[in-house]
Parts: C-alpha cells; sequence; structure tokens
C-alpha cells in the first residue's frame, strides 16, 4: 500500500511542535544521529496547534483496522474557510523544512568509467564539522554569504517567474590553505545539501561529464576544485568547452535547486567566458591571514583574547610577511597546551616567512625576471609608492630596511592579490 504522503507531512509536523515535549504521553526514539532523541506522538493523544489566531485540533486514532492510523482534525465551523488550506499549506511547508533539517548530508565522487557497475557515483556520510560559524573570515563578507545562501533558498518562485533556473554559481579563489575546501563543507552543511565533489580525471569526455551531471539529484552542490589547474595544465579529457556547457548549458539544467561551487588558487588568466554571470554568480576571494584573523584563530583555536605577544605579530603582519590560515591553525594546534610558544612560533614562521620572500625576490630581480608580481600560490607583494608606481629594487630595499628596524611602519605592503578592493565584497550579479 502506497504512504499517504499527507498523512506522513502533518505527523511530522506535528511531532515537530513544542507542545509535544509538555505532554503527558509520548515515545521517545533515538534517530541515526547517535545523541539526538525524537519525541513522537502517543496514539488517541489530541494536539492544540494556533494558526492565524485560530485554535485547530489534532488527534491520532487507530482504525478499525490497527494497522492503520488516522489524524483527526477538528477545526472551528467560523475559522473552516478562513484557515484550512492556508494552514495545509503552512504545513507543508513546515515539513520541508524539517526534512531539510533532519537530513543526512552525504558527500559523492565520481568514479572511473570502467567501474560504473553501480552507478558512477559513491557516497559516503559528510561528517566534516566545519560550520560558517566555525569559518575565520572577514564577519560582513560571511554575513552577505550568508544571506546570499538563505534568499536563494528561498527564491524558487522568483528564479521561475524570471524563466530562469533555480541555481546558483560561486567562485572559491585564494592561496592554498586560505580555507576554501572547508567554506564549501561548511556550505553544504547549511544548505543542508548533498556534495557531488567532481574529479575531472575520471571523466572520460564531454559526455560523460554531461551524463554524471544527469545522475546528481536536486539540492545538491556540485563542487569542482582547482579548475583552474585543470584548465592551465589541460590534464582532462573534458574540453573547455565541455566545461562551459556544464556550468551553464542545456544540461546544467536538468536539475534543480543547485549550488554550483568551483575553486581557484587564482582567476587571472581564466578565460572571462568561465567568469560570467550565469557560469559565476558570486566570487569570493579568500585572502592570507592577516592580523584580524590571526586574532579569531587565536581565540578559537587557543583560547586567546589578548596576549603580550600580538603586537609583535601585528608588527610582522605590518612587514608583509604572511602565512595562511593553515599554517597558522597548524602551528596554534601543535602547540596549544602553550599559547605564548605558540605565539613565538607563530612570530618565527612569520618572520621566515618574509626573510625567504625576500631572497626569492632578490633572486627573481637577479635572473632578470624583474617579476613585480608574483604568479598564483602566493598574492602579488608589492611596495606601492604612489608616485612613482611599483619598482623592485626599491621595493628589495624597502623589505630589508624592515627586516632591520622591524617597527618601522614607513613602507605600505599591500599583500593582496589584484582583487584587493573585492576583499570582503561579494560581488552577486542577479540580485536574488
Ligand atoms: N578561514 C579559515 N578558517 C578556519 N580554518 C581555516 C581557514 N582556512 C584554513 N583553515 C584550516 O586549514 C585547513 C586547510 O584549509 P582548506 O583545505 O579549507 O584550504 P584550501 O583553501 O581549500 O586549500 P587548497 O587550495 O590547498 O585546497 C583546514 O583544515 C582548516 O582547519
Amino acid at each position: 500500500m502506497q504512504e499517504n504522503q499527507l498523512y506522513r507531512k502533518v505527523y511530522a509536523y506535528l511531532n515537530s511542535l513544542p507542545c509535544i515535549e509538555d505532554s503527558d504521553f509520548a515515545n521517545l526514539f533515538s534517530t541515526s544521529k547517535s545523541t539526538e532523541i525524537n519525541l513522537i506522538l502517543d496514539e488517541n493523544q489530541t494536539v492544540v496547534d494556533k494558526f492565524l489566531g485560530a485554535r485547530v485540533e489534532w488527534k491520532i486514532e487507530n482504525c478499525e483496522n490497527e494497522s492503520v492510523k488516522s489524524l483527526i482534525l477538528k477545526i472551528r465551523k467560523n475559522d473552516k474557510r478562513r484557515i484550512l488550506v492556508p494552514y495545509l499549506q503552512h504545513i507543508h511547508q513546515m515539513f520541508d523544512e524539517i526534512e531539510q533539517k533532519r537530513k543526512e548530508v552525504r558527500l559523492f565522487v565520481n568514479v572511473e568509467n570502467e567501474l560504473q557497475r553501480n552507478g558512477r557515483w559513491r557516497s559516503t556520510s559528510f561528517t566534516h564539522p566545519a560550520t560558517l560559524e566555525t569559518i575565520v573570515m572577514d564577519a560582513d563578507l560571511k554575513a552577505k554569504i550568508k544571506s546570499d545562501l538563505e534568499n536563494f533558498l528561498k527564491s524558487k518562485q522568483y528564479y521561475h517567474r524570471l524563466g530562469r533556473v533555480w541555481k546558483r554559481s560561486f567562485l572559491l579563489y585564494g592561496s592554498a590553505g586560505t580555507g576554501k575546501s572547508t567554506f564549501v563543507a561548511a556550505m553544504a552543511k547549511f544548505l543542508s545539501y548533498d556534495i557531488y565533489e567532481i574529479d575531472l580525471h575520471k571523466i572520460a569526455n564531454d559526455s560523460d561529464l554531461k551524463y554524471l551531471l544527469l545522475q546528481t539529484t536536486n539540492k545538491s552542490l556540485l563542487v569542482i576544485e582547482d579548475l583552474d589547474r585543470y584548465l592551465r595544465e589541460k590534464s582532462t579529457a573534458v574540453s573547455v568547452s565541455g566545461i562551459l556547457n556544464f556550468m551553464d548549458g542545456i544540461f546544467s539544467c536538468c536539475g534543480e535547486e543547485r549550488v554550483m561551487v568551483f575553486t581557484m588558487n587564482s582567476k587571472e588568466n581564466i578565460d572571462a567566458n568561465i567568469l560570467r554571470p550565469g557560469r559565476i554568480d558570486v566570487h569570493i576571494n579568500f585572502p592570507l591571514c592577516d592580523f584580524t584573523a590571526f586574532k579569531s584563530l587565536a581565540n578559537s583555536h587557543l583560547g586567546l583574547k589578548e596576549h603580550k605577544l600580538f603586537s609583535q605579530v601585528e608588527e610582522q603582519f605590518q612587514t608583509g610577511a604572511s602565512l595562511s590560515q593553515a599554517e597558522i591553525c597548524e602551528i596554534m594546534i601543535s602547540n596549544r597546551s602553550s599559547p605564548s610558544r605558540a605565539l613565538k612560533t607563530v612570530i618565527t614562521a612569520l618572520q621566515g616567512n618574509l626573510v625567504s620572500r625576500v631572497g626569492r625576490r632578490l633572486n627573481g630581480s637577479r635572473s632578470g625576471s624583474g617579476g613585480v608580481t608574483e604568479e598564483s600560490g602566493e598574492p602579488g607583494l608589492f611596495v606601492k609608492d604612489v608616485q612613482n608606481g611599483i619598482h623592485p629594487m626599491k621595493e628589495i630595499k624597502n623589505l630589508y630596511g624592515l627586516l632591520r628596524a622591524k617597527s618601522s611602519r614607513k613602507a605600505s605592503i599591500d599583500l593582496s592579490d589584484v582583487d584587493l578592493n573585492e576583499r570582503g565584497s561579494l560581488n552577486s550579479t542577479n540580485g536574488s
């Protein structure tokens, strides 16, 4: 016999009401999440609910046939016409939200063509503990992204009215270890979407990629990590046009409520067609750790809000030294029993980073490369001289000067890449 979907939804809705906790009888059940206990309605119990100022009553009853249960709804005659339909719609909506929260997030990865006996995706439960709260990033930017995702979840009608597929694409770009992958995990958790992580190496050709896409479900996050590397090294059998179609072609529109996420170390030299709105709607920069991010990490990893060594750490950041969040986290985790030691190690690592940068820059100048910006992997290291532009030799002298007199704050060293102005910004192009 087929399950009555309305019954299922109302039942789940009633069990989610706070009044169940106050009732005289309720059955206790554990769920697949070991620490979670659910309270479930007892038979013949009456549940009172309120909607648009009206009181409604539900009762769960056994039918003559013991295996069939029914839910009896009582509404005052005067309220019936006014609230019945909107009330049932409200239950539908609440049910979707309950399902969303309850859903276990799964991680899917694609397997090679020849292993496809059980389909091309293998999945496992996704239990990554990262959340948007645990990610250290600019607070305004985080709030904007959160609200962008919340808006997306509520925008089915809006997208449909525009004749657009209900999907949104994000580019997360920045140096290694700045939190891009962790952010993907946090997004999936926030949305309660399954993750489909696509390994382009394991895809035979463009049609194979389409085939994989058709095997994904709605409410999912499709992720391609390090897209810039695939494009640069041409290390996949998928062509650029195959990737463009994946991002915004007719096949990419087969599902709904999808979020696509691409990560890159740098978006320099990336074909503008790939980055255009529709293919990428939101660009999010992940800069290397600065002093503000460092303080958040020190707080979360070492429980430090202030420390006498903070001023020295700040000085290092001001001289242009930098480390990724991953490097700083690792130092803090391995020295967590001694916060002072952790901070001293961070200071030493920042000093070492500055020295090696200067060394590399000197070598670069000697070999005649005259490189003012560094290619991907590290953001450009500039000394900006407002009147005279950027001079590599002057830069090196400045850096040595800074190393000698660590407290000097005369030179201004800007460690962000070309998107400095976008730091903390969220470029949203379709205004959903
Ligand atoms: N912004 C951040 N907030 C909190 N932790 C971070 C952040 N960035 C990095 N980390 C820590 O560093 C580790 C590595 O980060 P992650 O893998 O997310 O970086 P990534 O930018 O994806 O690197 P890659 O480009 O090499 O894949 C994570 O386990 C996380 O604990």
